[in-house]
């Protein structure tokens, strides 16, 4: 846990524009990245270049300039906006002696600071011990005692940076270790929620799934929606029983580091699987997304997509472009997607507003989780309908089962030509029995 009590490391920000469009709003991520690890961020630099030093990924120009800026704000450490050499960070800490954090690091930090679960905690240690493994090195200035205490993560922090020489080999062979260890104890874990998936992957029951950036208000959509047609928890990613059917939804980064997983009843036989997950960010450490396989595999399993968005947030935009490029680094592409415009409170305009098959909503506000069911219920079950069936008495006890486990059965009645059933049927299923049915209903 971050301790507030203790004073706030004091940071310097700095970044290499690549003239990238995107690079001013890469910078501010950047900060509220350092914020939400307490750090206090006093001043930030940047340079337009074609490529990075190799040496000491800004130019050393640039470098001396900040460390003199830096050290007159009384900086302690500098953060910089992109996943850095070894060779670059100790180059950067020699010159600057400051503390050099890369981006990676900085998020590596907060997801540290925030798991809970087994899972989310293993998945973190991995990317961590791996980032860490080929960085290992003395540091010239150190500053654990801080790092230890206030800026830091609490989940053990980088605390080898600070090590001796000597100490190094054996460290290397200790986190060696301590991966293999590790790999295999999420190969359990893996396991037993493949199970599951594979259980609920087999049902015909529809799988959604939020998707969006950190502290769009995915977690607060599945409560809204929990609240109004909640069905019941399914489960934790831990395995436990849920103590409560809603989820942690907090203003901050990465509130949510694991996959919970709840039923939502629409009523009138219309149920689907709703996920809620781990938020995005840009330039997401692969190490991590890698490790976090596990838990993005609901959403991979997902037949539609929300894709919720905070519409009050100037660079919104960007955070979408963010979403699908996650998504398509996980290998999500082409799903069903709804873009659901959360936070329309803080916009000044009307909502809900469906438009397309979209919507601008809050999901704060019942009306609003109202209109997104109805969304949820037309992507899902365009194509459902009620039919009549005539099912042969020879195999009326099999069919039945499975239609009794698969959809809705209104009704059901024995006659000499065989049982009469009314059902409602996806579009599959429709064509499954397609040889029984009598009378199609045609609505949606
Ligand atoms: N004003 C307003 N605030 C909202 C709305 N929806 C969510 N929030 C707030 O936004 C913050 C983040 O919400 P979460 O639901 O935790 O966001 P998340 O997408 O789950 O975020 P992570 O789990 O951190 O990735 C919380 O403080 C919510 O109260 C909304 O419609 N209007
Ligand atoms: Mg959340």
């Amino acid at each position: 846990m971050i301790n507030n009590n203790t004073q706030q490391v004091k940071a310097y920000l700095a970044g290499v524009n690549l003239d990238d469009p995107g690079f001013d709003y890469s910078m501010s991520e950047l900060a509220a990245l350092a914020e939400a690890n307490n750090y206090e961020v006093v001043g930030q630099a940047s340079q337009k270049a074609e490529n990075v030093v190799a040496s000491t990924y800004l130019g050393k120009g640039k470098v001396a300039e900040i460390r003199d800026l830096a050290q007159g704000l009384g900086a302690k450490v500098l953060i910089v906006n992109d996943e850095l050499t070894p060779v670059q960070i100790r180059n950067l800490e020699h010159i600057t002696k400051l503390r050099v954090i890369d981006r990676t690091e900085l998020i590596l930090e907060i997801f540290s600071s925030r798991a809970r679960t087994r899972q989310a905690k293993l998945q973190v240690e991995l990317a961590r011990l791996e980032y860490e493994l080929p960085r290992l090195h003395p540091s010239e200035n150190s500053l654990d005692q801080q790092r230890g205490n206030g800026g830091a993560a609490g989940g053990g922090g980088f605390a080898n940076r600070g090590a001796g020489e000597s100490k190094l080999e054996l460290n290397r062979r200790t986190i060696g270790k301590q991966i293999s260890a590790i790999k295999r104890e999420l190969r359990e874990v893996a396991d037993q929620e493949a199970v599951k998936a594979a259980r609920r992957k087999a049902s015909s029951v529809p799988k959604v799934a939020l998707v969006g950036y950190t502290n769009a208000g995915k977690s607060t959509t599945m409560n809204g929606l929990l609240r109004e047609f909640g069905g019941g928890a399914v489960r934790g990613r831990d395995g436990a029983r849920e103590r409560s059917k809603e989820v942690l939804a907090k203003d901050m980064l990465f509130a949510t580091l694991d996959t919970s997983v709840r039923r939502i009843d629409l009523g009138d036989g219309i149920t689907f699987i709703l996920s809620d997950t781990v938020g995005f960010v840009s330039k997401l450490p692969h190490k991590l997304v890698d490790s976090f396989k596990a838990t993005l595999q609901e959403a991979k399993d997902a037949d539609l997509l929300i894709n919720v968005v905070d519409a009050s947030d100037p660079n919104m935009n960007q955070m979408i472009k963010t979403t699908l490029a996650v998504l398509d680094e996980i290998g999500i592409t082409g799903r069903p997607m709804i873009t659901a415009y959360n936070k329309a409170d803080l916009t000044g305009r009307a909502y809900p507003q469906v438009e397309g098959g979209d919507l601008l909503y809050s999901a704060e506000d019942p009306a609003s989780i109202k209109a997104l069911a109805g969304l949820i219920t037309r992507r899902l079950f365009s194509g459902y309908g009620e039919v009549t069936l005539v099912l042969p008495l020879a195999e009326a006890g099999r069919s039945l089962a499975y239609l009794h486990a698969r959809s809705k059965v209104v009704s059901e009645r024995y006659s000499g030509d065989g049982v009469h059933v009314v059902a409602r049927l996806s579009p599959a299923d429709k064509e499954r029995f397609g040889q029984y049915v009598v009378a199609a209903d045609a609505d949606a």
